[in-house]
């Protein structure tokens, strides 16, 4: 089954940008724009219009830039209510979540007010979780501060918690009023961090945007350079990638699966992990299998394959995971979004920007591609 309909330039055309700051329209049933640049807190009052409570989830890392966003609220007139959350996968729980509906509920609350995630994609993955329960939906808005949640995270609309069975098991689509991406706010993330959205970013170009892959293969250190122009194409080309395919498919029933490459074996690393690995490490070592997966069942050519070891091992990403992992990581991908009963299926390449499923009838393929990762 091919799933590729995306054309860069088209995409490209539809984006404007206006003083440093692009504009990138998601389309759909309830259309919002990403907002690329540097700053961009004046923009937030008027996405949430009418809005007089407006709660500010953030992890400790982003305080300051939380008290910001309460600033800027505040002298718009509407009233912050900031709530702490932990950091990264485990403030992800059914339990933070609870505790967030504790505070909307003492707070007042209703339809008109609002909920603001400021973070990586941990926390705005969250931020929209609580946005989509509370009062069966209120607006959100993601103010994303790390390279992962700007290229994909923040962006439409999947919003959600782990469970004890795996990774975002439970959630919803639920797409917010617009997205905060704050290039300024790379400069304190972590570099293993923001090497780990680059992972993201690969997986956009082999699906979709091949000069994502020629700019990371020129240039793998101004790639990974938060300050430079290099970085930004590449956030703009990625966000174009996932605004086209969301604003096609925003609940997953064909499209939007392309989005999911690399992540079925990914995942189960991650849960494998205890989730202390970096989502976008779990997803390098997942698009490596993914395209062997591909070459081994005939669909991928041996050339493209390889390309993905190559550009993630430029980038300093991981390529290899235990070999004794393999008999839970296969437990766990059963339990993926997209297997039906007791099909695993997999997203695959057929050529690059090529995509496509694969139904696996005979599962020994996956044991034997999983030999070109495990170490
Ligand atoms: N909803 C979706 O469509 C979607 C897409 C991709 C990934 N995700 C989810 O996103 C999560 C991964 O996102 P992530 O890579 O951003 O990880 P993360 O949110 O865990 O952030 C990584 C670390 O960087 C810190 N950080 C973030 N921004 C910072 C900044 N500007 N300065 C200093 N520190 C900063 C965070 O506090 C955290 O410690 C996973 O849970 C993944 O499942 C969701
Ligand atoms: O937006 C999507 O759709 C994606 O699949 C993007 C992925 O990068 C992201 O990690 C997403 O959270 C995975 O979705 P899931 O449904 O497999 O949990
Ligand atoms: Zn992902």
């Amino acid at each position: 089954m091919g799933l590729a309909v995306y054309n860069p330039m088209s995409a490209a055309l539809a984006s404007e940008p206006m003083d440093d700051v692009t504009r990138i329209p998601v389309p759909g049933e309830r259309p919002y724009d990403v907002l690329v640049g540097a700053g961009l807190l004046d923009a937030l009052p008027g996405l949430l219009d009418g809005a007089v409570r407006v709660a500010v989830l953030h992890a400790p890392p982003l305080k300051q830039r939380a008290e910001a966003v309460a600033d800027a609220l505040e002298a718009a007139g509407v009233r912050p209510l900031p709530i702490e959350v932990p950091d990264a996968e485990a403030g992800k729980t059914v339990e933070v979540a609870a505790r967030c509906w504790d505070e909307l509920g003492a707070a007042g609350f209703t339809r008109t007010d609002a909920v603001v995630g400021v973070g990586g994609g941990a926390v705005t993955d969250l931020a929209g979780f609580v946005a989509a329960g509370w009062l069966r939906g209120v607006r959100w808005v993601p103010v994303s501060s790390s390279l992962l949640g700007m290229v994909d995270a923040a962006v439409g609309g999947k919003t959600g918690i782990n469970t004890a069975a795996g990774k975002n098991l439970v959630g919803a689509f639920h797409p917010p009023a617009g997205v905060l991406c704050d290039l300024g706010l790379l400069a304190t993330l972590p570099h293993d961090d923001l090497v780990a959205g680059l992972a993201e970013v690969v997986k956009c170009g082999f699906i979709a945007d091949p000069a994502i892959l020629d700019l990371v293969e020129g240039d793998p250190a101004a790639a990974a350079d938060p300050r430079g122009a290099v970085l930004r194409e590449l956030v703009e080309r990625a966000v174009r990638v996932k605004a086209h395919v969301v604003g096609t498919d925003l609940r997953e029933s064909g499209l939007r699966e392309i989005l999911n490459y690399g992540h079925t074996l990914g995942h189960a690393i991650e849960k494998n992990e205890r989730y202390a690995w970096r989502h976008g490490h779990a997803v390098a070592v997942g698009l490596i299998y993914a395209a062997e997966l591909g070459r081994l069942t005939g669909r991928l050519d041996d050339a493209t394959a390889g390309r993905h070891r190559a550009v993630l091992s430029l980038l300093g990403l991981p390529v290899a995971y235990r070999a004794d992992a393999w008999d839970d990581l296969l437990a766990a991908m059963r339990v993926d979004k997209k297997a039906r009963a007791d099909t695993l299926r997999f997203v695959v390449l057929d050529g690059l920007a090529r995509p496509g499923i694969l139904t696996v009838s005979d599962e020994s393929v996956l044991a034997r591609a999983y030999a070109a990762v495990a170490s």
